[in-house]
C-alpha cells in the first residue's frame, strides 16, 4: 500500500523500525501508562543512525528558522537521552549551514549535581542571557520538559522552543486519575504556559499512517486503540 506520509517522514519511520528504535509490544511509560509502542532513542548509537537522527532534527530546526522565525544560541539536551542529541545536532547544524550556525553551542544537565571539580549541574555552554532550544527524544506528559525549563531558567537562560523526535500527542494524566475524560496535550499546555512552540519530526498520527508498511495489523489495531483512549483533545 502506498504510504500516506511525506517521503522524509516515511523514511524516518523505516529507519526507526529497522533499527529497533520504534518497537511494538507492551511498555510502561514514565507516566505509568502501558503503551503498545515505544520509541527508544538510546538505540541511535551507530554512526549511521546517529547521523540520520541528527540530520532529521537539523532539518526540522532549519525549517522552523525559515518558517517560524526561530532564533537560538544554544541547543540544550536534557539528561540522559537528550545529551547525545544536543551534541550531534549542534555538529550537524554547523556542518550543513556553517555561514549561520557554526557559532551555536550545546549544553546539557546532570541528573545529580556534581559537588567537586567544576561542580554544578550544567555541562557545556553557559546558559546565562542566552536563547535556548531544547531538543529531546519524545514528549508524552511533558514532565521532563518542565524540569528542563526550570533548570534553564534558574541558570538565567530563556527557552525559545522545543524540538522532539516524536510527539505522542497524549492527553495529560487526569488529576483525579480518570483518563476517560477529554484532556489537553502536554505540548499544548507547554505552548500556552511558556508561550513557546513545540516542533516534532513525527507524531503518533504519523506513526499510525506509516504503520501499514512497517508493522503487523494486530500492532496497528492496538496502537489505534491506544490513540482512541489517550489522544489529547487539542
Ligand atoms: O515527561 P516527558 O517530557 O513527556 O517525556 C518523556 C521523557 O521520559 C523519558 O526520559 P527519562 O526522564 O525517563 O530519562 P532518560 O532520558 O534518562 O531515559 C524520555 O526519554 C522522554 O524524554
Ligand atoms: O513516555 C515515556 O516515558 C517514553 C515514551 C517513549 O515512546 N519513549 C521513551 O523513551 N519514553
Amino acid at each position: 500500500m502506498a504510504s500516506q506520509l511525506p517521503e522524509y517522514k516515511q523514511k524516518f519511520l523505516e529507519v526507526c523500525t529497522a533499527g529497533g528504535i520504534l518497537k511494538f509490544g507492551n511498555f510502561e511509560l514514565k507516566s505509568k501508562r502501558i503503551s503498545p509502542y515505544f520509541f527508544n532513542a538510546g538505540l541511535f548509537h551507530t554512526a549511521r543512525l546517529a547521523g540520520a537522527i541528527s540530520d532529521a532534527f537539523a532539518h526540522a530546526i532549519m525549517n522552523a528558522q525559515k518558517e517560524d522565525g526561530l532564533e537560538f544560541d544554544i541547543v540544550f539536551g536534557p539528561a540522559y537521552k537528550g545529551i547525545p542529541l544536543a551534541s550531534s545536532i549542534t555538529v550537524k547544524l554547523g556542518e550543513i549551514e556553517p555561514a549561520n550556525l557554526d557559532t551555536i553551542s550545546y549544553s546539557f544537565d546532570r541528573k545529580e549535581a556534581k559537588d567537586h571539580g567544576e561542580g554544578g549541574n550544567i555541562v557545556g555552554a553557559s546558559l546565562k542571557g542566552k536563547k535556548i532550544l531544547i531538543v529531546d527524544d519524545v514528549i508524552t506528559a511533558g514532565t521532563a520538559k518542565r524540569e528542563a525549563i526550570e533548570k534553564i531558567e534558574q541558570e538565567g537562560g530563556k527557552v525559545v522552543a522545543i524540538v522532539v523526535a516524536l510527539d505522542r500527542q497524549e492527553k495529560l494524566p487526569a488529576a483525579d486519575g480518570d483518563d476517560s475524560k477529554p484532556g489537553p496535550s502536554a505540548a499544548g499546555e507547554l505552548r500556552k504556559e511558556f508561550g513557546i512552540p513545540i516542533f516534532s519530526i513525527i507524531t503518533l498520527d504519523d506513526v499510525i499512517k506509516g504503520m501499514p508498511s512497517v508493522a503487523s495489523e494486530e500492532d496497528l489495531k492496538r496502537t489505534e486503540e491506544y490513540r482512541a483512549k489517550y489522544r489529547a483533545a487539542d
